[in-house]
């Protein structure tokens, strides 16, 4: 089952009443491919598009930056982008707008480049050392673009897009053209980015490790349309949605550094649902770290395991059941009042007599950190 959500028809460019940081939706008709969705974004955090290709993860961005001129309405902020017959041109938009190749501009500098940022905006920019800092410029700000390696010129392209003092960062694919090494290198400085600016972002991506690392928010686009839209514990566990019935489907889970043990070398982290263990981690105590809980590596059981090799044992309960494949079911659980997923054999859901309400101990037999 995929429901798609249902919409009110667009008969005028009113907004709801509620207020998030954006509303928008946007209807729009090319041959063979409809637009049309509705969705809104909080004022800070990374906001994921997300969905096979062509599925108009592209397309949302450019209705937003103003490069589409969709039916709909787009409110940022209180301000009405669009509306009605109202339609700000693309410049007038408070948008710092990254795309998948960096188009810095050839014969300016590292330093050239970033200015133009500056020098375009009527707003009050951030300080550049702060920026050139914060995306590790400073040994670069002499070179041209062709003496800088893709990653490089990326977060010069992020850097420049920040100091036009963006209401809003639009990212469209901004590590796919990118090798893994680079990709792996510029994740950190995206991650600073959105744990220190406190800038919302929407970002388009159909890599979902990329997605599960840096996103907050989720919204499932398939051929044009909002599938679900939420925060990411929820989208990736949702067993209405697709991403549950992954062949790599996981819960990601929120927690933080509760403790060291060198000993046995593993990283105790807790969140409201108990504690896990994984490998190692260097972070200080009390520091927030993202999990990965592979669906296929939790088991359940309905007794206390009193002797196992599995170190993660979490108290839960059975939320829902639905047919993963032939010979499985993919159970989803609430630990702490957090989702997990779990995909068991359809023998020993009926063995364990699993139904929802059921209270089960899930047996994790690896959480990885989330990149
Ligand atoms: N300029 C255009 N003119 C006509 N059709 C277009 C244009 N750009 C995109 N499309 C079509 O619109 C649909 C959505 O494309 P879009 O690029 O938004 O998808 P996407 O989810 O971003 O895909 P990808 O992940 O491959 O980039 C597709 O069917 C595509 O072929």
């Amino acid at each position: 089952m995929k429901p798609h959500q249902t919409e009110p028809p667009i008969t005028s460019g009113d907004p709801p009443p509620s207020s998030p940081f954006l509303q928008a939706r946007f209807r729009l008709e090319r041959p063979g491919f409809l637009l049309d969705a509705t969705f809104d974004a909080p004022g800070g955090g990374f906001t994921a598009l997300f969905g096979p290709s062509g599925s108009g993860k592209t397309t949302l961005l450019r209705c937003l930056a103003g490069l589409e001129r969709a039916a709909g309405y787009l409110i940022v902020d209180g301000e009405a982008w669009q509306a009605d017959k109202r339609f700000l041109a693309p410049h007038r938009r408070a948008v710092g707008y990254v795309f998948q190749e960096a188009n810095l501009f050839p014969h300016r500098t590292v330093a050239g480049n970033l200015r133009y940022g500056r020098d375009r905006t009527r707003r009050t920019p951030p300080s550049r050392d702060e920026v050139v800092a914060l995306l590790g410029l400073e040994a670069l700000l002499d070179r041209r673009p062709h003496q800088l390696s893709g990653g490089q010129r990326q977060r010069v392209a992020l850097g420049r897009a920040l100091l036009a003092a963006p209401r809003l960062l639009l990212l469209d694919e901004p590590l796919s053209a990118l090798d893994r090494a680079s990709r792996e290198e510029i994740l950190p400085y995206l991650e600073r980015l959105r744990d220190q600016l406190h800038l919302p972002a929407i970002y388009v991506s159909h890599n979902l490790e990329e997605v599960t690392r840096l996103s907050d928010r989720l919204v499932l686009l398939e051929e044009g349309r909002v599938l679900g839209a939420g925060p990411l514990e929820e989208m990736t566990t949702r067993l209405d949605l697709p991403l549950a019935h992954d062949r790599e489907a996981e819960a990601v889970v929120g927690t933080r550094v509760a403790g060291h043990d060198r000993r046995y070398a593993l990283t105790a982290l807790e969140f409201p649902g108990g504690v896990v263990h994984i490998p190692l981690l260097d972070r200080p105590y009390g520091a927030p770290v993202r999990v990965r809980i592979p669906a296929r590596d939790v088991s359940l059981t309905t007794e206390e395991p009193r002797a196992s090799s599995i170190l993660n044992v979490l108290p839960a309960r059975v939320v829902e059941l639905q047919p993963d494949g032939p010979e499985a079911m993919m159970v989803r659980l609430e630990a702490g009042g957090l989702p997990l997923l779990a995909r068991v054999t359809r023998k020993s859901c009926d063995t364990l007599d699993l139904r929802p309400g059921l209270a089960v101990h899930a047996q994790i037999k690896s959480a990885a950190l989330a990149g």
